[in-house]
């Protein structure tokens, strides 16, 4: 049997079962576990409706179910690659266990989703920790228009705040007015220094003069926002390599993370913007937004699964309080809690 194959390592990724258990139980407070629920309640009520009716009247898993089961992945935006991934260990697990009920097949989904998550969310946490000997710590945020980039920065901000982080935030999306006000209404929120030039300014500009300005302040942390233009690969590489560059003339190893911000509710979509993005930069992380409202939570499955890049956040509403640190263990718990 390979490692892979045992259903311990399946749900737990290597760590003791005791441990585990523990960390499925005890980590979560109530009220992030009650935003987490209801922002997963869609996705959550039209899988189980789906796999509820791929399975009934059926008493083992024949290659019926096999064929609805991946159907019901499919249509819960897993993507096509996860989803032959998951039934294949599926099959594995089958022809050996032979006869299986719909609530083992339910359990044994759980437990390869889990298994697939462990794969590239090592450990408990998944949050941007940023360490006290790289000051300032910079994150370039990517993503397309409309994705929710602006907000999960004002929310990243706060969070970052809250921790006692000194935190400066760069407007280097400079193609839009609009964009540049958005950011300035959150840094106002949040009550953070915001760099900006006018629109239209050369975007690698306002990344230097954001990362100087962090210099001479001794900040904690930048969030530098970034135009996510997609007309082509080329222009967006250039574009995102050009702020790369002028910011290392302020601190060498800058940027320290790349967070790809995806709208987890445009399902396929968000497939395709990471696919361009990690071809066009090189992303660390992702963050999901706009989980709630939509049944496409199966997005941060199969993205994290085919890109092999952690989802760090999950944005579940559009408070300054909703964007969540993603856990695999709360993920999976609350979208298979019935
Ligand atoms: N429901 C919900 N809405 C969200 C979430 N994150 C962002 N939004 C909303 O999505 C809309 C777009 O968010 P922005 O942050 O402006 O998006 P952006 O990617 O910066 O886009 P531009 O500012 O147009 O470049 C706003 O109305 C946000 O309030 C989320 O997690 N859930």
């Amino acid at each position: 049997m390979t490692q892979h194959n045992s259903p311990y390592f399946a749900i737990f990724g290597g760590l003791s079962i005791e441990h585990e258990m523990s960390l499925f139980k005890n980590i979560f407070s109530k009220d992030k576990k009650e935003t987490l629920d209801k922002g997963l309640e869609k996705s959550k009520s039209s899988f189980f409706g789906k796999l509820g009716k791929a399975v009934a009247g059926k008493s083992k898993v024949d290659d019926e179910v096999l064929d609805n089961l991946e159907e019901v992945l499919v249509s819960s935006d897993v993507g096509v690659n996860t989803t032959l991934k998951i039934i294949e260990r599926i099959e594995e697990r089958v022809s050996r266990d032979k006869y299986m009920g719909t609530d083992e097949l339910n359990t044994i989904l759980r437990e390869e989703i889990a298994g697939l998550l462990s794969e590239t969310h090592v450990g408990e946490s998944t949050e941007i920790s940023i360490p006290t000997d790289k000051k300032p710590y910079v994150i370039m945020v990517v993503g397309v228009n409309g994705v929710g980039k602006t907000t999960t920065i004002g929310k990243l901000a706060h969070q970052f705040k809250n921790k006692g982080l000194k935190v400066v935030l760069g407007a280097g999306d400079t193609f839009r007015a609009a964009a540049i006000d958005q950011l300035q209404v959150w840094a106002d929120r949040v009550q953070v220094p915001i760099i900006k030039q006018k629109m239209g300014s050369d975007p690698a500009s306002v990344a230097f003069d954001t990362l100087n300005s962090a210099v001479a302040d001794q900040a904690d942390v930048v969030l530098v926002d970034t135009a996510g233009r997609l007309h082509n690969k080329v222009n967006l590489m250039n574009e995102l390599s050009k702020v790369k560059r002028v910011m290392q003339k302020v601190v060498p190893d800058a940027p320290h993370e790349v967070l790809l911000v995806l709208d987890g509710s445009t399902g396929q979509n968000a497939f395709e913007q990471a696919k361009q993005f990690t071809k066009a930069t090189e992303v660390t992380s992702l963050a999901v937004t706009k989980l709630d409202g939509t049944a496409k939570g199966g997005v941060v499955i199969g993205i994290s699964d085919q890109f092999k890049i952690p989802v760090k956040y999950i944005g579940v509403g559009e408070g300054i309080e909703d964007l969540q640190v993603f856990n695999k263990y709360e993920f999976v718990d609350s979208f298979f809690k019935m």
